[in-house]
């Protein structure tokens, strides 16, 4: 099987084009696919499918196998994946995805692909989109997240998948591997979490290290840069454009007089290969 391994700021990912390849069970395959020692190694498995309503749909497996309902980086990767692999002569791409229509569109330079800009829809508020516990229609913001002998507290958002963002005055301060998992798995959380740690440095700049659900420590998390602005905002921390500066690079992200977030930053082929199957 035919396979094309692609990051976003070092949120990497194994792309696999289900057009052509037959591909059976998809979580069975994205927990071997992503073992950084028996498989390719990878945050998450990415499968390009047909669509009715957008131009492919694009199905998101993280390395434990569980299927996440959208992903920022990789929606970045598949945009340049489809275009540089000839898929679409389009620059505007649609996905469609368990999140709804997300849409990237390819910048250039020179004829080259140097970012990509993805209208990431609306951010999620009330306790029932994201899904939190709770009156499903109150928000969720600076909310308590208790521990066992931990508590924190927590501004949640979705993105079409669930994110806890907390904000600290110094996020390499947090053990993200000691109390990432815990937040994921908390019952506060009915479909689990990505977890966010956020350390805001001005009002155009955090930093943010990310716990993902179904993944753990990740260099960079689109999806969670969204809602880290959205939280941000939320909580009259920052402006409604901000950089985000992660482990592995930064984002752009932008919430539009439309109610859309808009998330930009690079999408990088790194290498191709072939899986046996
Ligand atoms: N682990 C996430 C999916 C990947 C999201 C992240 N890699 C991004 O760039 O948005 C979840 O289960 O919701």
């Amino acid at each position: 099987m035919q396979f094309s391994k692609m990051h976003g700021q070092g949120n990497d990912f194994v792309i696999i084009d289900g057009l052509k390849e037959k591909v059976n069970n998809f979580s069975q395959l994205a927990q071997q696919i992503c073992d950084r020692h028996f498989g390719i190694g990878a945050d998450g498995l990415v499968i390009l499918l047909p669509s009715q309503q957008a131009d492919f749909t694009m199905r998101i497996f993280n390395s434990d196998g569980s299927e996440a309902e959208m992903c920022g980086n990789a929606s970045r990767c598949v945009a340049r994946y489809v275009y540089e692999h000839g898929l679409t002569p389009k620059n505007k791409i649609s996905l469609e995805t368990l999140a709804g229509i997300i849409k990237p569109e390819l910048l250039f330079e020179n004829d080259r692909v140097t970012s990509v800009r993805v209208d990431m829809g609306e951010p999620r508020l009330n306790r029932g989109e994201i899904p939190v516990t709770g009156d499903k229609n109150e928000k969720a913001i600076n909310i308590p997240v208790q521990l066992e002998n931990q508590l924190f507290y927590g501004t949640c958002i979705s993105m079409g998948n669930p994110h806890c963002i907390i904000f600290v005055d110094n996020v390499d301060a947090v053990d993200l591997t000691a109390i990432g998992p815990k937040i994921e798995t908390a019952p506060l959380f009915p479909r689990k979490t990505n977890v966010e740690f956020v350390q805001v440095l001005n009002r155009h700049e955090v930093r943010m290290r990310v716990w993902e659900r179904g993944a753990g420590i990740t260099l960079a998390c689109g999806t969670g840069a969204s809602a880290t602005l959205a939280a941000a905002v939320l909580t009259t921390k920052t402006e409604r454009r901000i950089t985000v500066h992660l482990d592995g690079g930064d984002l752009a992200v932008e919430w539009g007089n439309d109610n859309h977030i808009y998330m930009s930053g690079p999408a990088q082929e790194v290498f191709r290969g072939e899986y046996p199957v």
